[in-house]
């Protein structure tokens, strides 16, 4: 029998075509086709329904990319939780959200908690006064966060601590104290705002390196332990967006960076990365990168050839110093 390929191969072109639309081809692509679009549609529609009246805890909501998020979850329907430790920007920002009506779906009016990731009385406290108000959390974004720059051997272990408290610890509690009721309803999505520094290391990054690397490891523990109780795990790992991340970085000796670095304010829009968190929530995804092609390229060559991501590592360090003392 002669192949498809080989008569495409070797019939002329319109004979090719005739081939193709008096075969099986045609039907099949467009039938394959129709099914992944059936398919998308459906994830979309579920992703849709999925977020609409879902409680959802953001941390980290007075600016950035927390409050972005803020923006999508609430367009979608979400009953908020608006979490950081200003008042008066999470205030600010319900004006903002409720003062808008471009949405079809109903909205709800956000709640806000004020509470300090470093403080884990707080956190406790922050979590009882959620159930009580709620009863129940359907989605928890853990988004705050804080970055770093410095040297390891200039920097301070309070630097480490703080960051380590910030941007792990903090999150791991919340997410432990709002656990228990998730299992009792076996019903429950908890979200981890890592970094692309989650997978890879970069010089004078170590303690918001090693922070993610952590957030990484946890939450992908407890996505197997999870899974008994149909708790869903996603952990987002970003490259640069365009947010105050590196101006509210701390550096070595615990004061406040204040730069907004060029790669910083290169990144991407805060607003388009938030639509990509809301719909790897909606499609339940258990991880996910959205960066660029180089930083993606850099995790693959962290595991296929390490030598060769130390020794660029190594080469950013020197360049990096060299610049600072010229
Ligand atoms: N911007 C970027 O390039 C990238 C950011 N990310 C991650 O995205 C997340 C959001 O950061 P982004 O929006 O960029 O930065 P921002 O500095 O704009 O926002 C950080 C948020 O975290 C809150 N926060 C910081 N420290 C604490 C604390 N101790 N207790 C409670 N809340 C706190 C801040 O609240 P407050 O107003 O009280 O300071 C603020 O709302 C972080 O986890 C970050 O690591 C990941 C990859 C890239
Ligand atoms: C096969 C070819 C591979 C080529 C790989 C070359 C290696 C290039 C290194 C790229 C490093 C990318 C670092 C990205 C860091 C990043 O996106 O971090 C996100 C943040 O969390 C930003 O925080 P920060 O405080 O550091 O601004």
């Amino acid at each position: 029998p002669v192949s498809p390929s080989y008569l495409l191969k070797n019939l002329p072109k319109a004979r090719a075509m005739d081939f193709i639309t008096s075969t099986a081809i045609l039907p099949l692509l467009f039938g394959c086709l129709g099914v992944f679009g059936l398919f998308r549609l459906l994830q979309w529609v579920r992703g849709k329904a999925y977020l609409r009246n879902a409680v959802v805890v953001i941390t980290g909501a007075t600016s950035g990319l927390g409050k972005e998020c803020a923006k999508v979850f609430y367009a979608a329907g979400a009953k908020l939780v608006l979490c950081g430790r200003n008042s008066g920007a999470l205030e600010e920002l319900i004006r903002e959200l409720t003062a808008s009506h471009a949405t079809k779906v109903q909205t709800y009016k956000p709640y806000l908690v004020t509470f300090d990731l470093t403080d884990p009385g707080a956190i406790v406290a922050a979590a009882a006064e959620i159930l009580q108000c709620f009863g129940y959390v359907d989605i928890l974004v853990n988004n705050a966060g804080i970055s770093y720059r410095g040297t390891i051997m200039d920097t301070t272990v309070d630097v480490d601590k703080r960051v380590m408290e910030t941007n792990y610890f903090g999150p791991v509690a919340l997410t432990k104290a709002l656990l228990p009721s998730m299992i009792k309803r076996r019903q429950g999505h908890i979200v981890a705002i890592s970094s692309i520094q989650g997978k890879i290391s970069i010089p004078f990054r170590s303690a918001y390196a090693a922070s993610k690397h952590a957030t990484q490891a946890f939450f992908d523990c407890l996505r197997a332990e999870m899974e008994q109780y149909e708790i869903e795990v996603t952990v987002i790992s970003p490259g640069y967006i365009h947010t105050n991340l590196s101006v509210n970085a701390i550096t070595a000796d615990g004061s406040r960076y204040g730069v907004m670095d060029t790669t910083t304010a290169q990144g991407r829009s805060p607003v388009e990365v938030a639509h990509d968190v809301l719909a790897a929530v909606g499609k339940k995804k258990k991880d996910v990168i959205l960066a660029d092609l180089l930083p993606s390229l850099a995790i693959y060559l962290r595991t296929l050839a390490p030598g060769l991501f130390f020794s660029l590592m190594a080469s950013r360090a020197r360049k990096e110093r060299k610049s600072k003392n010229s």
